[in-house]
């Protein structure tokens, strides 16, 4: 099977819910009053899934969505729940139809609003499809006017197999980080990925193929680790990039965009160390599109003990502890210095 027409769908779906993110993003969190209002971003957590799901649930309606956010909440609140609802309305006419062959599907009214938005209630699994989605990944970075991600993912059978990442604010040349920016990466299992830029309306501009990483001398490589403190331990990636003999200062990302950043070259590891006393589970929807790509490219992801991920196990990897993706080259070098140093506490 070939999963084109998935990878379209995913592409179209996650270009059109960038359109609503970016759009919230300039009315909304720049123009916020409070810098705690969380607000903005659970308006387009909420209608970023609606527009996805729908999008799915057109193209493949006998697929499972595994979703970060349910619509209890919004059930509740009618105020927050017209906002979303002239959010999407909005987007869904700017975007028009897709002028490729695939419905991208529409919402009719607020109802069907939050009852697209509780398809995501799958259970996820080891057997059949089932789309992995996080409409809003790295909402402290949005918040921020850092970075954030939509992110689509599609698992067969437990294994991730197509993904999309839109990552609206990555610099689209990153030796110029104050140009323009918004990149959609995407791939297919066996047949590499991608990266376009992100365009202002449903238009896929053209792409062009990542290329496969290089063997590298590993203290040449640089890093990149999360933003938050409180979601990885910076204390410990610091201390195994200095025992592999790198100086260069760490990338610091929120979100998939960390997998972005290295699948296109910016740097060449990706550290997600448990926090101290965290008894945080990763969740599929932040690693099923970002790990394939950077697969696609030649970068082993696993745990921190060098498990591979398992995407099977239900909404969570709940198998798995931590993150570590490196330049296949340098991952037995990276992975011994993990273990080292966790090893070591
Ligand atoms: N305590 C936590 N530890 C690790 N990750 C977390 C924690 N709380 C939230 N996250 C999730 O971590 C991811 C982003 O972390 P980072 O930017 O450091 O990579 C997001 O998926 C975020 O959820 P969300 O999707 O709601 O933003
Ligand atoms: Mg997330
Ligand atoms: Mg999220
Ligand atoms: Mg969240």
């Amino acid at each position: 099977m070939s999963y084109e027409r998935e990878r379209l769908l995913a592409e179209l779906a996650v270009q059109r819910a960038c359109m609503l993110t970016d759009r919230v993003f300039h009315q909304l969190v720049k123009t916020s009053v409070s810098k705690d209002d969380k607000s903005p971003v659970t308006v387009a957590d909420y209608a970023a899934q609606a527009l996805i799901i729908a999008s799915v649930n057109a193209a493949f309606p006998g697929d499972g969505i595994v979703g970060e956010e349910d619509s209890a909440f919004l059930r509740k609140d009618e105020k927050l729940r017209g906002i979303v609802w002239n959010l999407v309305k909005e987007t869904l006419e700017a975007a028009g139809e897709a002028k490729e062959d695939i419905p991208l599907g529409n919402i009719k009214d607020e109802q069907e609003l939050m009852d697209t938005i509780d398809k995501g209630l799958h259970e996820g699994g080891r057997s059949g499809r089932v789309w992995a989605l996080d409409p809003i990944d790295g909402t402290k970075g949005f918040l921020r006017g850092g970075q954030y991600a939509v992110c689509l993912g599609l698992l067969v059978d437990g294994k991730a197999t197509v993904g999309a990442l839109g990552v609206p604010n990555l610099p689209q040349d990153p030796s110029n980080p104050e140009g323009p920016k918004g990149v959609l990466l995407s791939a297919i299992r066996g047949q590499g990925a991608v990266i376009r830029d992100l365009s202002p309306n449903l238009t896929l501009l053209p792409s062009r193929q990542l290329e496969p990483v290089k063997p590298t001398n590993v203290a040449d490589c640089a890093f990149c680790e999360g933003v938050e403190s409180g979601h990885s331990n910076h204390g410990q990636q610091a201390n195994i990039a200095s025992s592999l003999g790198i100086t260069k200062e760490s990338i610091r990302y929120d979100s998939q965009a960390k997998y972005a950043a290295i699948a296109r070259g910016d740097a060449q590891i990706y550290l997600r160390l448990p926090s101290a006393g965290s008894n945080w589970v990763e969740k599929i929807w932040d690693h099923a599109a970002g790990s394939l790509i950077c697969e696609e490219v030649g970068y082993t992801v696993s745990d921190v003990n060098g498990t591979p991920l398992d995407f099977g196990m239900g909404r969570t990897l709940k198998s798995n502890k931590g993150i570590v993706a490196a330049a296949g080259p340098i991952y037995d070098d990276v992975i011994a210095a993990v273990k080292k140093e966790l090893g070591s506490q």
